[in-house]
């Protein structure tokens, strides 16, 4: 059996203030930090071990990553950083509160940004200072390949060639892997993994900071997929159908 844990990032400052994230880097909040440590005494109350690691370039991603290895006393564990894991990109929607976003444009135009498989978000110009152009981290990526606004069926096509080529390796290995990101890459592993319906994915809410463990078998398929509670309780996840499926297989390879 292959065991992957999924963890999104703890609260974010753009959490708590209800703004559209998506590339910013910002940080965590202290609720965040909190919850995150405690996410740690989950993973090693399961009695839940980790071989490597891979996050996003993303600082909240990344420093929920730190916590929990040295929570856990594997700060030395190697760590992979992409921007293939990054949040989705949220396009001019980025810096915007989304409640004034819903006044503004309607709650239904906001919920179709933030929860439909299909619909990007209005595309960033790449003058605009909210742009990833001019950011350092992304210097090896042709400007023709940085996201300008992703829709999660956007998000999910640039996870997956990570998963492909570098998770599924690990865990083929017989590494135990521990992927800390973002609700929307996420869900697109989730979706992949699993052969989720679009129509049920954008609404598979992943709380900040709560292990997501998947079981697999040996060819990657999943066995058995939930999320840490405490006292040892889990909340196993089932799915009302898959795509193309009627609702009984998986496709991870
Ligand atoms: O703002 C974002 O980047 C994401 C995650 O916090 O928001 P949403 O849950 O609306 O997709």
């Amino acid at each position: 059996m292959h065991r992957l844990i999924l963890l999104r990032h703890g609260q974010s400052v753009w959490n708590a203030e209800d703004r559209f994230t998506g590339w910013t880097d910002v940080g965590l909040t202290d609720r965040g930090v909190a919850e995150t440590r405690q996410a740690a005494e989950l993973l090693k109350a399961a009695g839940i071990d980790v071989d490597v690691a891979f996050t996003s370039v993303l600082s909240r991603a990344i420093e929920t990553l730190h916590l929990v290895l040295r929570d856990m006393d594997r700060l030395w564990l190697p760590v992979h950083k992409h921007w293939r894991l990054n949040e989705r990109h949220y396009g001019t929607l980025q810096g915007l509160n989304k409640a004034e976003t819903a006044e503004r444009h309607g709650a239904e135009q906001v919920f179709q940004w933030r929860r439909s498989w299909d619909i990007p978000p209005p595309p960033i110009e790449p003058d605009d200072p909210r742009s990833a152009v001019a950011d350092r981290r992304y210097a090896g990526l042709a400007r023709s390949n940085l996201p300008r606004g992703e829709s999660l069926k956007d998000t999910t096509a640039r996870v997956v060639p990570f998963w492909s080529e570098a998770i599924s390796p690990a865990l083929r290995l017989g590494a135990r892997v521990l992927v800390s990101a973002h609700g929307n890459s996420l869900r697109g592993l989730v979706k992949h993994l699993d052969n989720v319906a679009d129509r049920d994915i954008p609404l598979f809410e992943i709380p900040t900071s709560r292990p997501l463990v998947y079981e697999l078998g040996a060819d990657l398929t999943p066995l058995r997929r939930y999320f840490l509670g405490e006292n040892g309780a889990v909340e196993e996840i089932t799915w009302p159908t898959r795509e193309g499926t009627g609702g009984s297989s998986s496709a991870a390879a």
